[in-house]
């Protein structure tokens, strides 16, 4: 049962391997190379075409036309021929979507290409109907072709394909291919005929592939098709009228489209249908309503097979699984939003990460990225595809699609990205036994020069671990005091951030900074309104408060009021019943600091458990971080849980490390700190934010992989922020205001120092208040991919001192087209961002006016809109000029000449005293009696 292969036919013959593949090529069969096998029918096919004898027993000779029919479709199926010929003959009239296949020209009309509707066409349909498929040919039309062909091809070609084909039908049916030349494959429209399918089939050829639409049909399912018992009878593509599968998805969609000329033909009307009718191919097939419509024209060339696949015999193909095409008809009817159809769920959560984009939403619901586009802008949003949407948009459109879009918030996202590495952020390890008392984090909140900073100043004076260290406090964010309570020294750890803002800031991003609050309330004052806020903000933190009544120095001091007015409030005093603590000081005198001190511990020990596991990897959060001249990213962290070590590789938030130096609150360096001590961070390759947290990890890598990711994706939540401020108003106000213009820059430099230095000299930097310079990220090291991207993202220059870029940041720099500039001289690095900034100074633009027009007539024309007839009063119009529309005197259109002519003619210039007829470009109110008048913005100098 060998296959003959092309060098031993061509041998047989008496031709070179080449010259047979060369004729195969004609013959539209297109075959790798001498050692390809091939199918009895193109051996016949050969065979005939160099005179021989046509040994397959299948081939009715009387079908096969002429000789020339003869080849193609006999690939498949011998017997098809003759039937085939009518097909090709339709194609003919078809345009050729591949076309490799033009060589077919023996094919009565040179297949493909030709449109010519080849004589053999006329035939051929003859012979399709016969099978049954008849009626469908109806392709000679050329467009309706689509329709016929389908039916009829389908049917032709099964049956014919005896041989190979197990129940082949209409097995001697000769090639029904052959003749049209244009083998379904070949033929662009094929697909919609389905032609193409059934060639397809019949070829088992090994090269299958190579046929254009081929690809998909092997000869083997092919067959399968064949035999299927409905399929057989020809009118296979018949049976599946199913219009659903049509409309495929967008084209469905769209769908109206108009269809190719080739496809379309006649159907083409109803191409609109299904979205089959754009393709060239497909087109024909909707009108049909058949079968082959629906698939072909949603897939296009290769999907045709499927389509076909589908009613002859298997789908198992697989093209088109129950379920799609399920997808297909629900499509279908899905509703339409705004002129896009879009499936519709059913109420389905569907979880997306903060800062997706529409390709995103789009995949996880099985629709096309471009229809979300559409619909979002139906909904007064623009956004491309792949652009970050801000959650609430997300959460809109989801409603509008009937989806319950569940936006991940950051924390959740973030424990998922840390699980990945197996790690868990704000727990401690092991059990009870492991757990030991560690101080109480207190923050200070209250009305505003109530004394909080006061009172923070004093207690750090007051501290007696500093006193009798002799140490400088520091301003390190947060420092530690002791105080002795019950005869045992107890620490408390104070955050040096006074107000609630702070506090609820850094738990707004999940950070549990804070365990007690500290209410100040001067006692002249009273109770005001931000003493409210605070309260409210500590109870919303579910933090015990204890009250610092203050400045019962003062004569004005009415404590008593204070506890009163705050227990309308829910703060009772202890002494009135209640169980807040309140304490009288002052923060001048220093009266009552040892009481506040005695007091946060005891509501501590009461209400609190404050036990960590000192011994694990430390876990903490980042309370302040800025960029130190010299000693780069510097962070004061206050661990949580676990002892924080020098030498441990930590990321933090999106920075990462390892532990150069620990500083604590005196300035003193310390090789460890342990829960709820405040230490400074050095060894961090960039400045994470207040309220990171903080870990320590295995290795360098896991905490640069870890920082990566957590960067992606503020990059991402960053992006749908600003997008979604970018309205389209707020364009515009940009660009009339024009004021002002900034050049962002990103700075790598060899080393903090230099960075430093750079940023220095370029805040210097003065050009005048048009401009501006603003550094949006800065670090030490070669220039990162991440780097880049972020360029990218904000149109950024990058700034590489002494460094370099990674091979593939460069790769990303080139594709991304991001500047990227570098220098080895501050100074020239300088002059150069200086030349810049000047450059970027806003040229000045003058309008001028370039001519005027007037309304004298206006047509309408379905297709162009509305055509204003005008007589060029003076100046010039042309031709994608900029243009207003006035009426009576009044700008009522802003826009463009969209087309001009003159008299039958395209201009692109029309003068003074001419008439011509132009049309605005989104502007269709045209009136009799209005005056266009062009312009042109000049560039002027400036001065
Ligand atoms: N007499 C007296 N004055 C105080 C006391 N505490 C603070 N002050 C004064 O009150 C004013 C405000 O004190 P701050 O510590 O700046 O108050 P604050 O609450 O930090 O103020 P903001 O930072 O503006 O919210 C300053 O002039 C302090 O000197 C106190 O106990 N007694």
């Amino acid at each position: 049962m060998a296959k003959p292969r092309v060098h031993e036919i061509a041998k047989e013959i008496g031709i070179t391997s080449k010259e047979l593949l060369a004729k195969l090529g004609e013959m539209g069969e297109y075959v790798r190379g001498p050692s390809s096998t091939l199918e009895a029918p193109v051996v016949r096919r050969v065979r005939e075409a160099f005179g021989g004898a046509d040994e397959t027993p299948a081939a009715p000779a009387a079908k096969k036309p002429a000789p020339k029919a003869a080849p193609k479709p006999a690939e498949t199926t011998p017997a098809a021929p003759a039937a085939q010929q009518s097909a090709p003959a339709a194609t003919p009239g078809t345009p050729e979507p591949t076309a490799p296949p033009a060589a077919e020209a023996p094919r009565p009309a040179a297949p493909r290409p030709a449109p010519r509707p080849g004589p053999a066409a006329p035939e051929a349909r003859p012979a399709t109907p016969g099978r049954g498929g008849a009626a469908p040919r109806p392709r000679p039309a050329g467009g309706s072709a689509a329709p016929a062909a389908r039916p009829s091809a389908t049917p032709g070609p099964r049956p014919s394909t005896p041989g190979p084909r197990p129940g082949g039908g209409s097995a001697p049916t000769p090639g029904p291919r052959k003749p049209g030349a244009p083998r379904p494959g070949n033929n662009p429209f094929a697909p919609a005929q389905g032609m193409g399918t059934q060639q397809r089939r019949p070829n088992n050829r090994p090269d299958g592939g190579q046929r254009p639409g081929a690809g998909a049909a092997r000869p083997g399912q092919s067959d399968n098709r064949m035999p299927r018992p409905g399929g057989t009878g020809g009118l296979p593509g018949m049976p599946r009228p199913n219009p659903a599968m049509m409309p495929k998805t967008a084209n469905a969609a769209i769908g109206s489209r108009p269809s190719r000329p080739g496809g379309g033909g006649p159907g083409r009307g109803r191409g609109g249908q299904g979205g089959g009718g754009n393709r060239p191919g497909g087109t024909g097939g909707p009108p049909m309503g058949g079968p082959m419509g629906g698939r072909g024209g949603g897939r296009g060339r290769g999907g045709t097979q499927g389509a076909f696949g589908r009613g002859g015999s298997a789908g198992k193909r697989g093209r088109k699984s129950k379920k799609q095409r399920r997808q297909e008809f629900d499509q279908m009817e899905a509703p339409s939003i705004g002129g896009v159809r879009v499936r519709k769920g059913d109420g389905q959560t569907v979880r997306l990460r903060r800062g997706a984009s529409l390709t995103d939403l789009a995949e996880k619901i099985g629709v096309e990225a471009a229809s979300l586009v559409q619909v979002l802008f139906h909904l007064g949003e623009m956004v491309t595809a792949t652009q970050s949407v801000a959650d609430d948009t997300l959460e809109v459109l989801g409603a509008e699609l009937d989806y319950n879009i569940e936006v991940v918030s950051p924390e959740d996202e973030d424990r998922e990205l840390l699980e990945s590495f197996d790690l868990e952020f704000g727990e401690d390890i092991g059990d009870e036994d492991d757990l030991e008392a560690r101080p109480p984090v207190v923050t200070v909140m209250g009305h505003v020069d109530h004394g909080k900073t006061k009172l923070l100043d004093a207690l750090r004076n007051s501290n007696v671990q500093a006193r009798e260290a002799g140490g400088i406090t520091q301003a390190i964010g947060a420092y530690q005091v002791e105080t002795e309570v019950d005869g045992n020294e107890r620490k408390i750890t104070f955050i040096d951030t006074p107000g609630h803002e702070a506090f609820t800031a850094m738990r707004a991003r999940g950070a549990k900074s804070t365990d007690i609050a500290v209410l100040v309330v001067a006692a002249d004052d009273g109770v005001m309104p931000q003493t409210i806020e605070a309260l409210n903000h500590a109870k919303a933190a579910d933090v015990p408060i204890v009250v610092a009544v203050n400045k019962v120095d003062k004569d004005t001091a009415d404590p008593t009021r204070v506890r009163g007015q705050l227990s309308e409030f829910g703060l009772v005093p202890e002494e009135y019943g209640g169980d807040t603590q309140f304490v009288d000081v002052s923060a001048i005198t220093g009266q009552g600091l040892e009481n506040l001190l005695e007091s946060i511990v005891l509501t501590a020990d009461a209400a609190l458990d404050l036990r960590a596991n000192p011994d694990m990897p430390a876990q903490g959060v980042a309370i302040e971080a800025h960029l130190d001249k010299g000693r780069g990213p510097v962070a004061t962290v206050l661990v949580h849980r676990g002892t924080l070590r020098i030498g441990e590789s930590i990321v933090a938030g999106s920075a990462h490390g390892r532990v150069r130096a620990l500083i604590n609150d005196q300035g003193q360096n310390v090789d460890e700190a342990p829960p709820s001590m405040p230490v400074q961070v050095l060894g961090l390759t960039s400045v994470p934010g207040a309220g990171d947290n903080v870990l320590v990890v295995d290795d360098d890598r896991m905490a640069r992989q870890i920082a990566d990711k957590r960067e992606a994706r503020m990059r991402a939540a960053q992006q749908a922020k600003a997008s979604r401020r970018k309205t389209l108003d707020q364009l515009f106000e940009q660009l009339e205001k024009g004021e002002t213009q900034e050049l962002l820059l990103i700075l790598k430099g060899d080393g903090a120092g230099s960075v430093e230095a750079l940023e220095d000299a370029l805040s210097k930097i003065e050009v005048g208040e048009e401009v501006s310079l603003r550094v949006i990220d800065r670090g030490v090291g070669a220039i990162t991919e991440t780097n880049v991207s972020l360029a990218a993202a904000s149109k950024a220059v990058i700034i590489g001192f002494n460094v370099r870029p990674t091979p593939h940041a460069a790769q990303l720099a080139d594709r991304e087209n991001v500047d990227i500039r570098f220098y080895s001289v501050i100074y020239s690095a300088i002059d150069e961002i200086e030349a810049a900034l000047k450059g970027m100074l806003k040229p000045i633009y003058a309008e001028e006016t370039r001519g005027h027009a007037e309304v004298r007539e206006v047509f309408r024309s379905s297709k162009f809109g509305n055509i204003a007839g005008c007589m060029v009063t003076s100046g010039t119009i042309r031709r994608n000029a900029k243009a207003r529309l006035l009426r009576d005197g009044v700008v009522v259109a802003d826009t463009s000449i969209a087309s001009l002519r003159r008299e039958k003619d395209d201009a692109t210039e029309v003068r003074e005293g001419f008439e011509c007829g132009l049309t605005l470009s989104n502007f269709n109110d045209i009136k009799i009696g209005d005056v266009i008048e062009t312009y042109e913005m000049v560039e002027k100098e400036r001065e």
